[in-house]
């Protein structure tokens, strides 16, 4: 099969969709790599490293997007990208459907096989091509917050962490899978006052056992959010149901109550966002304030940490990947896990969390590759 890679244009995205050390795999199985030029420079990953692992570079994205049988990316086609996809070609990236309409009806009107990596799934019921970004995504959300906290970005002017003499900040995690256990991580390294709320009660037992009294567990209601939120420094969003839009679980309303210049990092834009008040913004500008409230709504965070969070992608990627470079559609239809990745093939949505999120028709994904 002939595997394209385009640069990554979305605002400050440095990832790539692979690592000169993931094309000497592809190439090892036989299949032709093209790699746009330039398309590894976040990563310090120079085209002769990519050509020395067996790939070729060349001039243009369209170049890679009409001759590749398999385009692999980071983040959802931008306007102008998902033009160039069509029938016969699969798309391996993220996507995000659920709360992007026009990406949506893109894919489907170019009648690409769109496989989104944060739907594959695993035996334990986890989503091992979302998992490392979302650990990312976690560790980086409190070092966001705590810039965001410092009077000239915005904040309240707090120090997470205190000092002797003065007490810490207060740090609320809503959603305590991966990216929230992350967040936690990182919140009481720094010193902070910690409560993590969920939904699951057994992931909340876990939370409890692996932090050892240094967090307080909240189960998730509107009536825990709202006293975690009221009395927060450092409000972070981090709830999924998988392949839907986020919830939203912060009201504006609620944000009067709240402290002024307090923070909130919604970690879950990528699906919509689980704040009212939230948008997506980019790392160019990457806050922007309601009701005195800070509020970070990056889409895309781990693009900050390229050369971190590319690697422990492609780590995650690769085996899928060769999967369907192998074997093609055949690879979704031997593997329900990749199989719960398909969102769009030739038209239909296969994702059944997108289509209702979007009011659309849906069709299983055996039933659409095989009809
Ligand atoms: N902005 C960015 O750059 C990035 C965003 N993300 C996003 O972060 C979000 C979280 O991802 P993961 O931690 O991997 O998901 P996960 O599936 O590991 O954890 C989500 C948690 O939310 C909980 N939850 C669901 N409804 C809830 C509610 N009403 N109240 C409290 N908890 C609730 C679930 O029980 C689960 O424990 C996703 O939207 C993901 O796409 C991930 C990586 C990068
Ligand atoms: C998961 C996601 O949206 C990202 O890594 O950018
Ligand atoms: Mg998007």
């Amino acid at each position: 099969m002939r595997v394209g890679c385009p640069k990554e244009i979305k605002n400050h995205e440095y990832r790539v969709g692979l690592t000169p050390a993931a094309v000497r795999e592809y190439v090892a199985h036989g299949h032709q790599v093209l790699i746009e030029t330039g398309a590894g420079a976040g990563i310090d990953a120079a085209d002769t490293a990519y050509e020395a692992a067996g790939a070729a570079i060349v001039g243009t994205a369209e170049e890679i997007f009409a001759t590749s049988d398999m385009v692999v990316k980071v983040k959802e086609p931008q306007p102008g990208e998902w033009a160039q996809l069509r029938e016969n070609q699969i798309l391996y990236t993220y996507l995000h459907l659920a709360p992007d309409a026009e990406q949506t009806r893109g894919l489907a009107g170019s009648g690409v096989t769109a496989v989104a990596y944060e739907t594959v799934t695993d035996l334990r019921g986890g989503l091992p091509l979302l998992a490392p970004m979302s650990e990312v995504a976690g560790r980086l959300s409190v070092q966001a917050g705590a810039r965001a906290l410092e009077k000239a970005h915005g904040g309240r002017g707090v120090l997470l962490g205190g000092v002797p003499g003065v007490g810490a900040g207060k740090v609320a995690i809503i959603g305590g899978g991966v990216v929230g256990k992350e967040a936690a991580k990182m919140a009481i390294g720094l010193g902070a006052i910690v409560t993590i709320l969920d939904r699951s009660i057994p992931r909340l037992r876990e939370l409890e056992d692996l932090f050892e009294g240094r967090v307080m567990t909240r189960f998730s209601t509107p009536t825990a959010i709202d006293e975690c939120v009221f009395d927060a420094d450092l409000v972070i969003g981090a709830v999924l149901i998988p392949g839907a839009a986020a919830p939203k679980l912060v009201t504006r309303a609620m944000l009067s109550s709240m402290k002024k210049g307090a923070v909130l990092v919604d970690v879950a834009i990528d699906q919509g966002g689980c704040f009212e008040t939230s948008h997506a913004t980019t790392h160019a500008e990457p806050t922007f304030e309601v009701d005195g409230i800070v509020h970070y709504c990056v889409a895309n965070m781990p693009g900050a940490v390229p050369i971190t969070s590319a690697y422990a992608l492609n780590n995650a990627t690769l085996p899928f990947g060769l999967s369907l470079a192998d074997r093609g559609l055949d690879a979704l239809v031997q593997d329900p896990h990749l199989l719960a990745g398909l969102n769009v093939h030739r038209g239909m949505i296969t994702n059944r969390a997108v289509a209702d999120a979007l009011g659309r028709e849906f069709t299983e994904g055996l039933s659409a590759l095989q009809g």
